[in-house]
Parts: structure tokens; sequence; C-alpha cells
């Protein structure tokens, strides 16, 4: 396990920026931390890199808990902050040594680390200029670049493609999947084809908290092939429940005995068909009233809702991009 948090909370003032969260990030995973604005990624980035501590719960990094052992849990932890830190006036390789220098590593594995790196991130051309004569595509190279220094086993990435073009944007996600085979990353992202394209694993966040985790494949399926539905039925259990699962469309069923002796149900059915008249008649032929009956939405959908997906219009060949809500 190389990223773990417990239960982690962020209080701002009055306000819960993050909310009792939990997940792990295996070694080689690429996970995507997906969420509108102001859904707490940052916040969440900035707990896991020990920039600020949790309200309460804990975070490890490769084992190291990142309040009580910041030290070590750093050594592990290379870091691409939404604004990354470069220094204008230096040029690209001197900026490098400079970040070794602090990260602490010795000088001669600095000098080849900072040659491999500016290989690996495709600096060669750019390695003697200014950082402030950069497009903004190589100055986030550089930002890549200066995490990677000192070989951390985990990167944290901060919305690693906001602000790029598209040919930049394709650029460095090329790149993070490269440096995904080597280290462990999580990154943040409020656009969903992003995490598609790059992430084995999506951590879905809104408003503070967890909606969804799941591997990318599932994604869109989770999504688009069900429909659920509450409802609470007076009635025998085994009878109640063989009822709801003899229904066309009907796929998974979940229910339990209420204090007040009722069945509550969790019903799922297929997308294209909608079970609540079917239900309505199958237990109305049976006598079991029927107290309370409604549509679940997912909140997955309200948030995926929110989420750009602006990248959908933007033609590869063609090479433009159409402004996306
Ligand atoms: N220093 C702070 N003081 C008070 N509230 C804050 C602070 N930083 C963030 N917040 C609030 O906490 C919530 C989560 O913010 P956060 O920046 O983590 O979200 P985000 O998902 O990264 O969004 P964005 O993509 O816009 O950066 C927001 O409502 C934000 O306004």
């Amino acid at each position: 396990m190389m990223i773990e948090l417990k239960n982690v909370t962020k209080v701002y003032g009055t306000r819960k920026a993050v909310d009792n969260i939990s997940f792990s990030v295996d070694k080689g995973e690429i996970v995507g931390f997906l969420g509108p604005n102001g859904a707490g990624k940052t916040t969440t980035m900035k707990m896991i890199t020990g920039y600020m501590p949790p309200t309460s719960g804990t975070i490890k990094i490769a084992g190291y808990d990142i309040v009580e052992q910041p030290i070590e849990a750093k050594k592990h932890i290379g870091y691409l902050p939404e604004v990354p830190p470069l220094y204008l006036d230096m040029t690209v390789e001197a900026y490098l040594h400079f970040v070794g220098g602090i990260k602490g590593v010795p000088p001669k594995k600095r000098r080849e680390d900072v040659e491999r790196i500016i290989h690996e991130v495709g600096l060669t051309d750019v390695r003697k200029r200014l950082i402030k004569n950069l497009s903004k595509g190589y100055k986030q190279r550089v930002g890549l670049a200066q995490a990677i220094i000192g070989d951390p086993d985990v990167l944290v990435l901060d919305e690693p493609t906001v602000g790029l073009d598209p040919k930049q944007i394709k650029e460095i996600r090329d790149i993070i999947k490269e440096l995904g085979k080597k280290h462990t990353i999580i990154l943040s992202t409020h656009i969903l084809p992003e995490v598609s394209m790059v992430c084995d694993r999506v951590i879905i966040i809104n408003k503070g908290k967890i909606v969804a985790i799941d591997k990318t494949e599932n994604l869109s399926t989770a999504l688009q092939n069900s429909r659920r539905y509450f409802i609470k039925v007076e009635g025998p259990y085994e009878e109640v429940v063989n009822s709801v699962k003899e229904i066309e469309g009907v796929t998974n069923v979940e229910a339990e005995v209420d204090s007040d002796n009722t069945i509550k149900l969790t019903v799922e059915s297929s997308a294209d068909k909608d079970v609540r008249k079917d239900m309505f008649f199958a237990f109305a032929k049976k006598g079991f009233p029927i107290l309370e009956l409604k549509m679940l939405n997912y909140s997955l959908e309200e948030v995926f809702l929110e989420l750009t997906t602006e990248e959908e219009s933007y033609d590869e060949n063609v090479g433009n991009t159409k402004e996306g809500a």
C-alpha cells in the first residue's frame, strides 16, 4: 500500500472541505481523483503531501504517517501543486539541480537524475533556457520534472493538465502514463475523459465526500446500466422479496426487516425498464400495502453532470477546440 487515508476530515472554520474519506492506492497504480470545482481535491492533495494536517484521521505514505513521521513520509513523495513552484529566472537545468539539492539528493546522483529526467519529460531542447521564456506546456514539464527528482515512489499531481492547450494536454498525459510505469500516481482532475485516458482506477469526490471508487472501465457501466428504487412494504419477508425478484427487468434486490416489521428494499433494474408500476401491481395483487416508493438517483450521476466534458468536442485531426460548457 503506497497511499492510505483513513477517516480523513478537513475543516476550514465551520466548513467541512473534506468529510471522512478513506481510500488506498497500491504500488504501481495510476489513480484519478475526480470531482467538480470545490469538491475538495486540492485540500486532499495538500494533506497527502503534508502541506497541511488533517483535522482528524490518518494518512500514510509508504507506511509512514505524514503527521507523525513527516521526514520519512515526504522522502517518498513528489508533488506537482496546482501552481508549480518554479523559479522563473533560472534555467531549466539550474532549477532542477537546485531542487535536487533541496531534496537532499547527493551531488553525483543529482547530476544523473537531472540528466535522466530532462530526457524523460522531454526538456532536452530547452534545458539552457530561462523558465520564464517557456510555453505553459513546457513549464508544466518542468513542474513534473521537479516532482520526480529524488525518485519518489509516489507522485501527487494536482490538475496536471489544467490551462494547457489540447496538444500540450496530450503530451503531458503521455508523460504521466510513462511515469506510471515506475511510480505510483494520484492525480486530480475535473475532466471526465482525462480519467479514462490516463488512470487505472478512479475515486470520485463531491462536496468533500467520496461517492464512488472503481476501476475506470467500470465507470460508465455503473452509470448507464441500471436504475435504483427504494421501497417499503408490509408483508412476509420471503414473499415480498420473491414478488419483486419475479418482475421482469429487476436485476438485484436487497431487503431487510425494518424496526416496525415492514420490509425495506433497494431494487435495481436495467436502465431501459422502469419497474415502479410492476412493483405496485405485484404487491397489490398479493395484498401487501406499499408504504413508500421512490426512485433513487445515483449521486454519481449528479456529480457527472457537473464535470467538464469539454474535450469530447475536441477533434484531434483538425486540432481545434470548442469552448465547452
Ligand atoms: N484555505 C481555505 N480556507 C477556507 N476554505 C477553503 C480553503 N481552501 C479551500 N476551501 C474551501 O474548501 C472547499 C474545497 O476546496 P478545494 O480547493 O479542496 O476543492 P477542489 O476540488 O480542489 O476545487 P478546485 O478544482 O476548484 O481547486 C471549497 O469549498 C473551498 O472554497
